[in-house]
């Protein structure tokens, strides 16, 4: 049977407690003396220590001072605005999900807009997902007081944790804290903390010295682990927040909903447009803070938190309505009366009104919704242009970032493949790639070789961003120059699993660091002057640049005739020149067709129809007497010999013509340019003349050719 053990109590009173307070009066009274009778054994025994002890703790009383900062707020502090930002699928909603669970002890069932929750007796904070948009990003900047960037670890870092770095750094840049999640996807306990090693400091090298780092080290039930998340919470909660300088200078406002109220004076919301102001009215804090009596703590009805727009209680918000949320058994929907409506339509006319609700619940999806998936169509034998434009659900740019000059680019099998076979693709191309990615991986040991001091320090200041396929999703990771070198990751791989190991190959391509040591060092003196971070802005600068849109003014009336011919005849030699090479030779004769068809179609509509120039006049008028006799001694019947005369002159008559109509042309075998004749002069018979004069000449040129060439090689 389980006994618990009473705590030991210590004697209030008695002889017992007297003797014990005697005892320790005795020591206390023997240490003061002893430091008395000889002092100098408890001063420094040395002035080196001394003097580092006392520079540290002047030090550290100077990292205390601060320029006095005016803090203009008033009343009630705010909120603190926490975005949660990181790629798609890192784990921001259950972050958000499970730091609301440990502050509300309340489940939130969905992350949609801003959270607030009372954190404790003068603070509260407020969570807000960042969307993978880089305006959404250019937003969450603005009104964020501290950024949790996620990182996924077992993947590494992706470029939407540096396109929002920076976007942080030209908004005054609010506090950051790094959190790297999926780390229970190592096996190999050494690879973890290698892993979590170099993240740190690759983080540290793109931040600052120390920046907050935490670690997320799986899921339990589907949850992050109450500890750390524990943790993090604590350290949301106490961190110190001073006002922004830019933030004063550029306040900003996250607005929750937004009711459209007409006249009469206008006024401009910046991200809506302009509209007229009726008024303007507060509203009761949805989430005050505590009473300010003096207690320790929150108690739990205390611990408010309002989440609008995520479904929490029957209300929801959306941007445009309000939801209420009624069970399903507590209403009787007319969908019951839908059932039997036959036979009560046949009894009393039905209410207009009541008909158009019923034909509203029949509707499957709603307009937006159909108007999302409509297509159109410009000209008919156009390929159908989505009205979504190039967006993916996601809000991926995946066709347009596989263009993007800067970076570089390698494509993996589409979804559903097999992810063995794409890593393995993966590696072939690196491999075979030679510009781009596989300069920077240095498996080349020639061109380590070749290059010289400068242009490696150059190369391992530079930040690349290679677009693949990984864990369901087009991912754009960042790979680093100055990783290139290690494969002691690559090593200790052995252990993990096929999946694991399919990322991990990945990473062991573009990460390095096993060296720590070496790595920082390197990170230092490159990141001196955040050279990382200009280099790929220049990428970034091009992404928001708008994309180059079809001129439908051009679709409509075409180029100018001369433009439009010049990019058919381009596009042919495009064409022509893709043929040329290798394996594009020989291609099935209705595919060229075809792609002809299509580039005629597509870019060039405008191009004039040649087919509208057929010389008509070549054709024969079969009713005139002589022509249909010339016909007559082609058949067993007819004198042959005649025949034969008319083909001979015909023939020759069809020599020009082809002459004419085909023009230039060069004799590859040796290598001369004949030029053609001109259409209007092929009946000149002084041209004939002189064509005949050429033509001797061609063969006399050809002969003298091959006796050149028999005379270089007799045995031929
Ligand atoms: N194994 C593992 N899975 C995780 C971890 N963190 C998140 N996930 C899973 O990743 C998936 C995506 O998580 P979300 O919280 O929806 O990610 P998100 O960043 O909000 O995704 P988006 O809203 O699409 O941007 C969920 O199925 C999580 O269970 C982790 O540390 N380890």
């Amino acid at each position: 049977m389980d006994q618990s053990h009473k705590a030991h109590r210590t004697r209030q009173a008695g002889p017992k407690k007297k003797s014990k307070s005697d005892k320790k009066k005795k020591r206390d009274d023997n240490s003061t003396e002893e430091k008395k009778q000889n002092p100098k054994a408890f001063a420094f025994s040395s002035s080196v220590k001394a003097k580092r002890l006392q520079s540290r703790s002047v030090e550290k009383e100077q990292r205390r001072l601060h320029v006095p900062t005016i803090d203009r707020s008033y009343g009630e502090p705010a909120p603190y605005v926490v975005v949660v930002q990181g790629p798609p699928g890192v784990g921001k909603s259950l972050l958000i999900k499970n730091l609301v669970k440990h502050y509300t002890k309340h489940n939130l069932p969905e992350v949609r807009g801003p959270i607030t929750i009372v954190s404790g007796k003068q603070r509260r904070v407020q969570f807000v997902e960042c969307p993978n948009d880089i305006n959404c990003m250019i937003d969450a900047a603005k009104f964020a007081d501290l950024a949790l960037l996620l990182v996924d670890a077992s993947y590494g870092f992706e470029m939407e944790f540096f396109e929002f770095l920076n976007i942080l750094k030209v908004h005054g840049f609010p506090k950051i804290m790094g959190v790297l999640t999926h780390l229970d996807k190592f096996n190999d306990v050494k690879k973890l903390k290698k892993t979590k090693q170099r993240l740190k400091h690759r983080f540290w090298t793109e931040t600052c010295d120390g920046a907050k780092l935490f670690y997320l080290s799986g899921l339990i039930h589907g949850k992050y682990p109450k500890r750390e998340i524990h943790n993090l919470a604590r350290f949301i909660s106490v961190m110190k927040f001073r006002p922004l300088t830019w933030r004063t200078s550029h306040p900003y406002l996250l607005v929750d909903r937004l009711e459209d109220v007409t006249p009469p004076e206008r006024m401009h919301i910046a991200g809506v447009g302009d509209y007229s102001l009726s008024g303007v009215s507060a509203l009761a804090d949805p989430c005050p803070l505590p009473s300010a009596a003096k207690k320790k703590g929150l108690r739990d009805k205390e611990k408010l938190f309002y989440a609008p727009m995520s479904g929490i209680g029957e209300l929801l918000y959306d941007k445009d309505a309000v939801y209420i949320n009624i069970n399903d058994h507590l209403v009787q929907f007319s969908k019951t009366d839908n059932e039997h409506g036959e036979a009560t339509r046949k009894g009393k006319q039905r209410d207009v009104g009541v008909d158009l609700v019923k034909s509203l619940q029949k509707t499957k999806y709603s307009i937006d919704e159909k108007l999302g998936q409509s297509r159109i169509s410009l000209f008919g034998r156009d390929p159908a242009i989505p009205s979504q434009g190039q967006h993916d659900v996601d809000g991926h740019e995946a066709a347009e970032q596989t263009h993007d000059p800067v970076t570089l680019t390698e494509h993996a099998p589409p979804v559903g493949s097999d992810e063995e076979n794409g890593a393995e693709d993966l590696d072939s191309s690196e491999s075979s790639d030679q510009d781009g990615a596989s300069q920077m991986y240095g498996s080349d040991s020639d061109d380590e070789n070749g290059e010289t001091p400068k242009e490696k320090a150059n190369r391992k200041g530079c930040v690349k961003e290679k677009i693949e396929f990984h864990g369901g999703r087009l991912r754009r990771k960042v790979v680093f120059g100055d990783d290139i070198d290690d494969k002691d990751l690559k090593d200790s791989d052995d252990g993990m699993e096929e999946d694991d190991d399919d990322a991990d190959d990945v990473n062991d391509h573009s990460h390095s660091g096993s060296d720590f040591s070496d790595d920082d060092g390197e990170d230092q003196n490159t990141d001196d002057d955040m050279g990382n971070i200009s280099k790929w802005k220049v990428s970034l600068a091009e992404r928001t640049i708008p994309r180059k849109h079809i001129n439908l003014m051009q679709l409509v009336y075409g180029k100018s005739a001369s433009m439009s011919t010049t990019s058919v005849n381009e596009e042919q030699d495009d064409s022509d020149d893709g043929e040329s090479d290798g394996d594009e030779f020989f291609k099935p004769k209705g595919q060229v067709n075809k792609k002809l068809s299509e580039s005629l179609d597509g870019a060039n509509a405008s191009v004039e129809d040649c087919s509208k120039f057929t010389n008509f006049g070549d054709l024969k008028n079969w009713k005139q007497k002589e022509v249909y006799e010339s016909i007559r001694d082609r058949f067993v019947t007819g004198d042959w010999s005649k025949a034969a005369q008319r083909n001979e002159l015909s023939e020759t008559k069809n020599e020009d013509d082809e002459d004419s109509m085909y023009g230039d042309f060069e004799d590859l075998e040796t290598g001369e340019k004949y030029e053609g004749h001109q259409q209007g002069q092929s009946g000149d018979g002084s041209m004939r003349t002189e064509n005949d004069q050429a033509a001797e000449e061609r063969r006399l040129k050809k002969l003298a050719l091959r006796a050149k060439f028999d005379a270089q090689y007799p045995f031929n």
